[in-house]
């Protein structure tokens, strides 16, 4: 139903190199209508050929429970666009020159921007008289101070070809910092905060005093942590030596380091669950990978303790930091001379809720927060289609 102020409901758009997640949001009072995936879109035998089929099964979806992409409660869409580059650090009503624009960033982000912009694409053929509007995941990050954003290479050559640390799953870092400060009671511009997110895509981030002070990730989201099927932080001349060495083309290093590498690299599988399935059998290549992983996080850790002097908390998310107890476990071992204990017990304890799991005498809290990036996407593309400020 819609309110005196007319209608209420987002639809959310997030689109993947081969998924589409979506979600229908009603903005009155939060409550989440309906939520689906379409997978393996353009894979081999599947029965979606790409994201205009994608978009047209998730609309069926919508119309067989009444709440179709013809509504007239639907007041906006919101999409999540990977890389915006240096000229979208808002959350953007959508015209013909912005979906140029993502397009023109697809060379920065190859495996999530031609996505994105077929999503847009076809959800303004389907609802032309909508507004849509794009939430990047670089956004949050344009805070960045010039020595975090700026690589040590030659200083010419970096600005006209645009090279310098973005940062991705902005969305994601900014609603965990915010929700992280409101656990402990505090407003975000009081606190301090490193944020974990380890999904299949992982970056760690330093909020300070609500804006983004560093992030791991960096001209695409190939730098910084061990990953699902990326490599995180390496040597450059590796890419030199494979080139010349062992005579891969650029875009086989390309798709060795995007796909191939990370925990499916090291042991054969990038879920977290069967790493640790493995680990309790023994197996020598799942544990190499785990230990792998947990070192970069401690490094992170450390390095960002350092950048932000200090820290009022430290918040695991997305699908490894909300659900492995263990990788938890492993990556603040140790830290107690820098102010993270962990509660073993509080650690185990399984819930969906933002919970605290230091011990009482860390100096540094510990959380779980749970990230919502459609939640926050809906609540940016609603206030800017309302016409008032997103943010
Ligand atoms: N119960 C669990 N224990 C350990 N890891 C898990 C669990 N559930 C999910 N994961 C991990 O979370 C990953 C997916 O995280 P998610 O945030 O959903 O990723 P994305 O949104 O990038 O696809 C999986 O690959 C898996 O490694
Ligand atoms: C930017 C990025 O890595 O996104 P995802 O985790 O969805 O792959
Ligand atoms: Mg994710």
């Amino acid at each position: 139903m819609s309110d005196a102020a007319g209608p209420n409901r987002v639809l959310v758009l997030n689109s993947g190199s081969s998924s589409l997640k979506y979600q229908l949001l009603d903005m009155s009072d939060g409550s989440r209508l309906a939520s689906g995936l379409v997978e393996r879109i353009g894979e081999a035998g599947s029965e979606v050929a790409d994201h205009a089929q994608a978009l047209e099964r998730v609309s069926r979806e919508l119309s067989g429970q009444g709440l179709g992409l013809d509504s007239p409660e639907l007041a906006a869409i919101g999409h999540r666009v990977v890389h915006g580059g240096t000229l979208y650090t808002e959350p953007t009503l959508i015209d013909d020159a912005v979906l140029a624009g993502v397009r023109e960033l697809v060379p920065l982000a190859p495996l999530h921007n031609p996505a994105n912009a077929m999503g847009i694409e076809v959800a303004r053929r389907m609802r032309p008289d909508l507004p849509q509007v794009a939430v990047f995941d670089t956004a949050f990050h344009s805070t960045l101070p010039e020595a975090a954003w700026r690589y040590a290479i030659d200083r010419e050559t970096a600005d006209r070809h645009a090279v310098r640390r973005y940062g991705f799953h902005g969305t994601s870092h900014a609603y965990v910092s915010r929700e992280t400060a409101r656990l402990l009671g505090k407003e975000p511009e009081e606190v301090n905060v490193i944020v974990l997110h380890l999904g299949n895509g992982a970056s760690a981030s330093a909020v300070e005093r609500g804006r983004c002070a560093e992030t791991s990730m960096g001209l695409t989201p190939l730098e910084g942590l061990v990953m699902g099927t990326r490599s995180g932080d390496l040597d450059p001349a590796v890419v030199f030596h494979l080139h010349r060495q062992a005579k891969l083309s650029v875009d086989e290093v390309d798709a060795l380091l995007n796909r191939r590498s990370g925990l499916v690299g090291l042991c054969g599988d990038n879920d977290m669950r069967e790493i640790g399935r493995r680990m309790a059998e023994g197996d020598t290549a799942a544990r190499t990978a785990f230990d792998v992983y947990v070192h970069r996080l401690k490094k992170y850790l450390g390095a960002y303790t350092a950048v932000l002097g200090t820290v009022d908390a430290v918040a695991f998310t997305a699908g490894v930091g909300e659900n492995s107890a263990a990788v938890r476990a492993a990556a603040i071992s140790g830290l107690e001379p820098l102010g993270m204990i962990l509660d073993p017990v509080r650690n185990t304890v399984r819930s969906g809720a933002a919970r605290l799991i230091s011990a009482d005498g860390s100096r540094t809290a510990i959380a779980v927060v749970p990230t919502d990036e459609e939640m926050e996407i809906a609540r940016q593309t609603y206030a800017l289609a309302r016409g008032g400020s997103a943010s």
